[in-house]
């Protein structure tokens, strides 16, 4: 067993990859902050390529992670003990596993430890890309109205805090108070780059730097708005969260010993708007589509993969399932995930150049099945109300305006508030994870004496739940839930077509 660091990375298994490049010739260039799966899979992964690419030049845009919540503290202590390396095994749905040693993050900082450290580095003129996977949640910028109203403690002790003189806690207080620092140097900005699924994902961090520098410094806010540039992206590799019988399958498999590895499906994506403050690396080298406008990208997959996990995950953990590909895998649910897919998304959709819609819906259906990635539903719905504004309402919206059907759309909706009450068909407990539980929870406790009382909360419906449309369709399929259960109801809507 070999322990991963660099001195070792020479003695590992010849089937597993490692950086060709030397790292210790690897300078800082973009700081992300929210280094979690996702990041290890995708965006970290592509830097490590470019990394690889023939010449010097390239050496400059290594990676510096940083974390800022409490849990981060655990990836601190994973990369600290093995050089920032890990392990990435990507599985492809015939199986086909690949493994590979990344090297590109050369840094990781731990807010809380050093927050002078971390402004300092961000604000540092290295740093000429600032990205970020900090999830749906981490920019406060409401779904319903798009204004910005974060509610995370951080992010409200830094509006309050910066004015007088504080450090930062929150990555919108670090990006804003550097983005200050430069401008006042006189120096260029950094790019802040979203790569989280939220539609629109740079319009909706710019909205909130500009917003947060708003409330700081008026004229900050004017200066960010003319020079920093928010590119909009498409990111796509489903990663699940490492477990324990994850390290034991890279141990015994590849012999190493690895703290934290990350495993994901082989497929990747990443569909990229080409518009930098100041500049960035040559990712058109290393299979990043670099676009002049990446919505149709993301509409296509924010409705079709991120809306099908909303639809597997309510509707599969109350008929019992844990796993995607256990749901994908069985007739029934595949004929409804591909009906959602081909009548309810499809149709809000408008023509994504380069792209087969029917071959990427028969792709996505193989992905979902992928046994060896093991996504679980539970995943999918921590934070549902997060979520489901951001990827399902779209489409039910959309298909209200044209007459569209919204059978299986309110049929999960339905299944999710069913899943609010915590009981499975099987009368098993469950247990919904959401930020607004309490609120959920409140809302649906409503249903008894009026029906559709659910769709009243206005901070996940907005003004859809008034729609007699929508609020008729819910209020039938949740009572076909309590009448019949998941599966049945399911078949229901697949047998009307
Ligand atoms: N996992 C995937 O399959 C996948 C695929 C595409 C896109 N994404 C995007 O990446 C995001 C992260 O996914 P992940 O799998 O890496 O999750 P993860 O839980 O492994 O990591 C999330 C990271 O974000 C940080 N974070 C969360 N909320 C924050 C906040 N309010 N402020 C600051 N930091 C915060 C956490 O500390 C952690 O470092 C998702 O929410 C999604 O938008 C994930
Ligand atoms: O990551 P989230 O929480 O936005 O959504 C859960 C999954 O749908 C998502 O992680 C997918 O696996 C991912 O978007 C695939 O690229």
């Amino acid at each position: 067993m070999t322990q991963l660091s660099d001195a070792t990375l020479t003695d590992l298994d010849e089937r597993v990859a490692v950086p060709a490049y030397d790292r210790s010739a690897i300078r800082p260039g973009i700081v992300h902050f929210g280094v979690g799966a996702f990041h290890r899979a995708h965006g970290a992964m592509f830097v490590d390529r470019v990394l690889g690419l023939p010449g010097d030049e390239h050496a400059s845009w290594g990676l510096v992670g940083v974390g800022t919540l409490p849990g981060d503290a655990a990836m601190r202590d994973a990369l600290g003990a093995q050089d920032r390396l890990y392990t990435l095994v990507t599985t492809s749905p015939d199986g086909e596993v690949d493994a590979r040693v990344v090297g590109s993050i050369v840094e990781y900082l731990f807010a809380p430890d050093d927050p002078g450290a971390v402004l300092a580095r961000v604000g540092d003129p290295s740093t000429r890309i600032v990205s970020l996977t900090i999830t749906e949640g981490g920019y406060g910028v409401n779904d319903a109205t798009g204004a910005f109203e974060p509610s995370d403690g951080a992010t409200l002790a830094d509006l309050d805090g910066l004015p007088a003189g504080a450090l930062p806690q929150s990555p919108l207080g670090f990006i804003t108070a550097a983005l200050r620092a430069r401008r006042d140097a006189g120096a260029v900005p950094f790019t802040v780059m979203s790569c989280d699924n939220i539609q629109g994902n740079g319009h909706v961090a710019r909205t909130a730097i500009l917003a947060f520098a708003e409330r700081i410094d008026p004229a900050l806010a004017a200066w960010i708005g003319a020079e920093v540039r928010f590119p909009n992206s498409m990111v796509d590799r489903i990663t699940p969260a490492t477990t324990d019988e994850q390290r034991a399958f890279v141990s015994e498999r590849f012999g190493i010993d690895d703290r934290w590895p990350v495993l994901s499906e082989s497929f990747e994506q990443w569909v990229l708007e080409d518009d930098f403050s100041d500049g960035r690396p040559p990712y058109e080298r290393v299979g990043v589509q670099l676009v002049e406008d990446v919505e149709p990208y993301e509409l296509m997959k924010l409705r079709l993969l991120n809306a099908s996990h909303q639809a597997m995950s309510y509707l599969g953990l109350l008929a019992g399932e844990t796993y995607v590909h256990d749901v994908c895998r069985d007739e029934l649910f595949s004929r409804f995930l591909l009906g959602y897919m081909h009548e309810e998304a499809r149709p809000t959709l408008a023509p994504v150049p380069g792209i087969d819609i029917d071959a990427y819906c028969a792709e996505l259906m193989r992905r979902f099945g992928s046994v060896a990635i093991k996504d679980t539903l539970a995943r999918q719905i921590v934070d549902g109300s997060e979520r489901i504004p951001k990827f399902l309402l779209p489409v039910v919206r959309e298909q209200l305006r044209t007459g569209g059907g919204i059978a299986r759309s309110a049929l999960v909706l339905a299944a999710w508030s069913r899943f609010i009450e915590g009981v499975g068909d099987d009368g098993r407990e469950l247990a919904p994870v959401d930020r607004r539980l309490a609120e959920l929870q409140a809302a649906v406790a409503q249903e008894a004496e009026r029906p559709g009382a659910f769709l009243d909360l206005e901070v996940v419906f907005g003004d859809l739940g008034s729609d007699a449309r929508l609020r008729e369709a819910f209020i039938a399929a949740r009572a076909r839930l309590a009448a019949v259960g998941a599966r049945v109801a399911v078949e229901e809507v697949v047998a009307a077509g």
